[in-house]
C-alpha cells in the first residue's frame, strides 16, 4: 500500500512548505465542513495532505474544531498515517518552552465535543489503550531529532475543554495525575483517527509552563506565540523529513492501526441504519 502522510497543523502551524505541485482543496464530507481547505502535495515523492486544525487565520475555538469532518477528510483522501502538531503546556520541571514532546498518551477532560463517528444504528469500541501508533511516533521522534530539536519520547497530554486556561488548582491536581503536557485540542481527534483506522502520532510543541511553575508566569497567548514563532522552523523542518523515513511504500502496521475496527462493530447487520452507514463510507468502508 502507498503512505499518505496527513499533517495537522496546530496553533501557529496554519502552512507547510516545500510541498510539490501544492494546491488548497476543498474536500466535502458527511460531517460537515473540515477546519479548512486541505493542502495536497507531494513531499520526496510521497503524497501529503495538510488540514490546520483552527483553519487559516484561527477560525475554530477548540471546541468548535470540526474533529470529525477533519479527520474524514484526511481518510477520504486516502492518508495512512497522520502526525498532529500542537502546542501544550508544560506539567514538568524538565520538559521546557521548545521542546518536542511525542505524546503515547491521554486524559481526556473535554466534554462539549462529539468524540466518535458510530452511535444509534452502528454502535463500535475500539480498542484505545495505546491511542497513538508507535512505529509512528518513533518516525516522527526521529525526524524532530534530526531536525534539531529537543525530543522527549513518551508523554501523557491532558486535554481539557478550555478555551480559558486552567485554574492553579486544576494544574496542580493534572500533575498529580501523572499529566505531562497539557492541550485543548488532542481529544477526541486521537479517537476519532483510531476509528478511522488511521496511524496517529501527536508531537506537542511545549510553550509554556501552564500556571503551576514558581518561577514561572502563568501562560498567556502572547507568550504561546512567541514560542511557536521561535520553533516554526524546527516544526517545518520536522515535517520535511517524514517522508524519506517513512518511505513511500508502506506495510501493514505492526500495532493494527489500519486494522482497529476488525473486531469493534457490535450491531447486527440488520439493525445498522442505513443513514449512518452512508456517513461511514470513508471512516469504515474497509469493514461495512
Ligand atoms: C494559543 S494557546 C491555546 C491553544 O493552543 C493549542 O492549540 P493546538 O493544540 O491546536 O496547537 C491548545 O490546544 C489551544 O487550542
Ligand atoms: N498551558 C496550556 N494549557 C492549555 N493549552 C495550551 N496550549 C499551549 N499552552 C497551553
Amino acid at each position: 500500500m502507498q503512505t499518505m502522510i496527513g499533517i495537522i497543523g496546530g496553533s501557529g502551524v496554519y502552512q507547510i512548505e516545500g510541498l510539490e505541485g501544492a494546491s488548497w482543496t476543498r474536500v466535502k464530507t458527511p460531517w460537515g465542513k473540515p477546519s479548512d481547505e486541505v493542502l495536497i502535495g507531494r513531499l520526496d515523492g510521497v503524497p501529503m495532505a495538510f488540514l490546520p486544525r483552527h483553519g487559516r487565520g484561527h477560525v475554530h475555538s477548540p471546541t468548535t474544531v470540526p474533529y470529525r469532518a477533519n479527520i474524514d477528510a484526511l481518510k477520504r483522501l486516502g492518508c495512512t498515517d497522520v502526525v498532529a502538531v500542537s502546542a501544550v503546556g508544560s506539567l514538568r520541571e524538565d520538559f521546557a518552552p521548545g521542546d518536542f514532546v511525542l505524546v503515547d498518551q491521554f486524559i481526556d477532560r473535554t466534554f462539549a465535543r462529539e468524540k466518535s463517528f458510530f452511535g444509534t444504528g452502528c454502535v463500535a469500541h475500539v480498542g484505545f489503550a495505546h491511542p497513538t501508533c508507535p512505529r509512528l511516533g518513533k518516525a516522527a521522534a526521529e525526524a524532530a531529532r534530526a531536525a534539531g530539536a529537543r525530543v522527549h519520547e513518551g508523554a501523557t497530554y491532558l486535554a481539557m475543554e478550555g478555551p480559558q486556561f486552567s485554574t492553579l488548582a486544576e494544574s496542580r491536581l493534572y500533575r498529580q495525575w501523572g499529566a505531562d503536557v497539557i492541550g485543548m485540542t488532542g481529544m477526541p481527534e486521537a479517537k476519532l483517527a483510531r476509528e478511522a483506522e488511521l496511524c496517529y502520532a501527536s508531537i506537542a510543541m511545549v510553550t509554556d509552563y501552564d500556571c503551576w511553575h514558581p518561577d514561572h508566569d502563568a501562560v498567556d497567548v502572547a507568550a504561546v506565540i512567541a514560542t511557536l514563532t521561535a520553533n516554526a522552523a524546527l516544526a517545518r523542518a520536522t515535517v520535511a523529513r517524514l517522508p524519506g523515513l517513512l518511505g513511500r511504500d508502506r506495510a501493514d502496521c505492526p500495532h493494527g492501526c489500519d486494522r482497529a475496527l476488525t473486531h469493534a462493530l457490535m450491531t447486527a447487520p440488520d439493525k445498522r441504519d442505513p443513514e449512518l452507514l452512508a456517513r461511514l463510507d470513508a471512516v469504515a468502508g474497509r469493514v461495512l
